[in-house]
Order: C-alpha cells, then structure tokens, then sequence
C-alpha cells in the first residue's frame, strides 16, 4: 500500500531523515517509535507533501508516485494524517468540524447534506455522536483527539497517519483509543501509520514497530522484538521495555 525506499530529508547541514527504507501493507498497524528529534515528523512530513524531501526518495501510495504531489491531493488519494498538536477550528461545533473533512477529504464531490451524513455516522463510530452540536472549543483535550480521529474517518481513508495522539490522556482514555483504532483497521479497513512516545499505547495494537534513531532506521519488528532488541532498549527504550 505505501512503498517509501530511501526517504531522505535535510534541514541545512543536519540530516533529519537520513535514507529510510520501509513499506506498510494493506490492514496492517505500524508503529514508528524513537527518541526526540529522531525525524518522525519529518518523516510523516515529507510523506504527506507538507515538507519536500530530497532528490532520490521514492514514496509510491498504491502503485502511484505521490512524492510530488500536494497534500491535499495525497489525502484525496486516501493518506490522511492528524497533527502532534490538535487542529480543531475552534469556533465551529464538532458535527462542522468532522463535515469539513467530508466535504473536502476525498475525491467524490459530495453535497452538503451527503458530507453531515457521513460526519454523522463517522461521529458515531468514534463515540462522539453525543457532541455534535457542541463547539469544538468546549470540548476537553480527549474529545478534541476523538474530533481528529472522527474527521479523519469522514474523509474516507486508507492509511491514516497519527502523529501523538495518546499523548495528554488518562490511561483509561488511552484504553478507548487504542481500541478505537483497533475497530478502525477491523471493521472499516484502514491501514494505520502511527508515531507515539506511550510505548504501552502503540505496542498494544501495533501488529509492527519500526524504530527511528538519528534519523536511521534502528530496527523493525513485532512489540514482542523490538522490546527484546539490546540496540533499541539502549537507545530509546531503556527502562521501559
Ligand atoms: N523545519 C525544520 N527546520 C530545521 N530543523 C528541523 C525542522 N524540523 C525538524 N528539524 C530537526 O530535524 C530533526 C528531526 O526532528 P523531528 O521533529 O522530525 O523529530 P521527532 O522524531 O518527530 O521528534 P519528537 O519525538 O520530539 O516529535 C531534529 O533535529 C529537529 O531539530
């Protein structure tokens, strides 16, 4: 489903992304876990065409080469991404919000009415149904995640992208999200890329870990061997594994 060989991205002297190799397969759940500054955001960032990579990288959605497309054409094609730090428009209600991702996700022009259709049920998959009419600012931090995710759904993905999105919640709230994302791949299909410092959070679903270090890729393996490898434990994991 998503083939990238030799992803490299630099910012000035500093290498961010230093040659990554890796393909994702239809239905899987991928963890991509490292240290701080490891190139994780670069790497989704220069997936989904908000930043450039450099000459040489080849990333190919579906058989198609989208390295040189717009992001808003990549999540057309399905590859659709949420953010490290929530992007809600505050000012309009949940329902608006997760209408928006309808309206503008894929690549069927769809009515109004059509678009708070499927918002509606997207809401409803996520367990959110009870605040669509709510503004989106009201909402705590957990529901704001849940908005992400529901919008996300509305725009009709194949491989979702999730940057951080357990970080800021209570273990129990973890719990509903690991097992929301599990329902996604399960019951709707989607195949899910996943970048998260909560080790418990991503290893729990993730059916593969790949493991960034310096920008290189460390190691790739189920949860069960990347917590056994000696190269991540020391490099990132630590007393966590
Ligand atoms: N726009 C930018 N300009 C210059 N350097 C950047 C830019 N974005 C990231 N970097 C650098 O690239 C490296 C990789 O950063 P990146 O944010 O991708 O790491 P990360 O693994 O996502 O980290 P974190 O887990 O803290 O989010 C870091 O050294 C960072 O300082």
């Amino acid at each position: 489903m998503l083939a990238v060989t030799d992803l490299r991205k630099e910012f000035g002297g500093l290498v961010a992304v230093d040659d990554v190799t890796f393909e994702i397969a239809d239905g899987e759940i991928v963890g991509l876990i490292g240290p701080n500054g490891a190139g994780k955001t670069t790497l989704f960032n220069s997936i989904t065409g908000v930043l450039e990579p450099e000459d040489g990288t080849h990333v190919e959605f579906d058989g198609t080469d989208i390295v040189a497309l717009e992001t808003h054409d990549i999540a057309r094609k399905g590859l659709v991404r949420t953010f490290q730090i929530v992007r809600v428009f505050n000012e309009m209600t949940v329902l608006e919000n997760v209408t928006t991702g309808a309206l503008f996700g894929n690549d069927e022009s769809i009515s109004r009415d059509e678009a708070e259709e499927r918002a509606r049920e997207a809401l409803e998959f996520i367990g959110l149904a009870d605040k669509a009419d709510v503004l989106a600012a009201n909402i705590p931090i957990a529901q704001k995640k849940q908005l992400e995710l529901a919008r996300a759904l509305a725009s009709k993905p194949r491989l979702l992208l999730l940057d951080e999105i357990a970080s800021g919640l209570t273990p129990g709230e973890i719990a509903e999200l690991t097992d929301t994302i599990r329902r996604l791949r399960d019951e709707r299909g989607i195949s899910v890329f996943w970048i998260e410092h909560i080790m418990d959070a991503v290893m729990s679903v993730a059916d593969r870990i790949i493991v960034l270090n310096s920008g290189r890729k460390l190691a790739e393996g189920t949860p069960e061997e990347i917590r056994a490898n000696d190269s991540v434990v020391e490099a990132y994991l630590g007393d966590e594994a």
